[in-house]
């Protein structure tokens, strides 16, 4: 874990809660939506892969939204979400467990379990089709995303520098989110993605996370080589159906 550069207090708060949160007893065992096929078949539809997120509420937002999370997943699908990302981070974001087992069950895409995942048992809570890793925060990232696959599950590893984008790859990531927000700082700032991306091999599937909030910068993602883009304030402000829509077809 590199947490040598400082930290933002509402980081280490939920760094401090995940260390806390229990495991599963059993090892699960996942039969994965595939990602990169729901990718591609948004890409031959002449669509933006978006990855709607679920997100009630964060530390960089005011007020939670409290309507069903399930039925603001079954908008986004019918707004033409290519994957959903579901937060599981109860103290921080308004997430549940059971929240994401009720939308997969309802929904045929892929969908991310989007937590702070910080050791292997924290994998056996709850199936999904992607699991995130930070790559700042885990002591082991080799290993972990070794013992994600063996589950089943298609880890998301999260970077934020070019040297964490190294350090996803020697570790075996094949899906790489670069997140232009700065858990340092909680500032955003797309360019990050533009200056990560540009060092990432042809064959990483890239995502483009956080901050992004318009038909510009979309474009903007995609120009600097995102296969798909993870949006979640800016989808959860208003009609998440038609949302999700405008970004899928800027
Ligand atoms: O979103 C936050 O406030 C936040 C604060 C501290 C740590 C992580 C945080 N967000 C996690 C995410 O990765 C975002 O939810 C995701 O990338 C979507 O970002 P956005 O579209 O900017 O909501």
């Amino acid at each position: 874990m590199n947490t040598s550069d400082a930290i933002a207090p509402a980081v280490e708060s939920i760094l401090d809660s995940a260390r806390e949160r229990e495991g599963g007893d059993e090892r699960l065992s996942i039969e994965a939506r595939s990602f990169p096929e729901a990718v591609a078949a948004t890409e031959r539809e002449d669509r933006v892969p978006v990855i709607s997120e679920v997100k009630p509420t964060s530390p960089t937002t005011e007020g939670v939204r409290e309507d069903d999370p399930v039925e603001l997943a079954r908008e986004m699908v019918a707004g033409g979400a290519t994957a959903l990302s579901v937060l599981t981070e109860p103290e921080h974001f308004g997430g549940s467990t059971e929240t994401l087992e009720r939308v997969r069950e309802v929904v045929d895409v892929p969908v991310l379990r989007k937590d702070f995942i910080l050791r292997e048992d924290q994998f056996d809570v709850v199936e999904a089709d992607l699991i995130l890793l930070i790559a700042r925060f885990v002591d082991d990232l080799e290993e972990l995303v070794a013992a994600a696959t063996d589950r089943g599950f298609q880890p998301l590893v999260e970077v934020h520098t070019a040297e964490e984008l190294e350090e996803a790859i020697d570790a075996g990531a094949d899906i790489v989110g670069i997140n232009n927000r700065d858990l340092g700082k909680l500032e955003v700032d797309l360019a990050t993605f533009e200056r990560v991306a540009a060092k990432a091999p042809e064959d990483v599937l890239l995502i483009a996370e956080s901050g992004i909030s318009s038909g510009e910068d979309v474009r903007r993602m995609r120009e600097a080589g995102a296969d798909a883009l993870l949006i979640g304030t800016a989808i959860m402000d208003g009609d998440v159906r038609e949302n999700t829509r405008e970004f899928t077809t800027t």
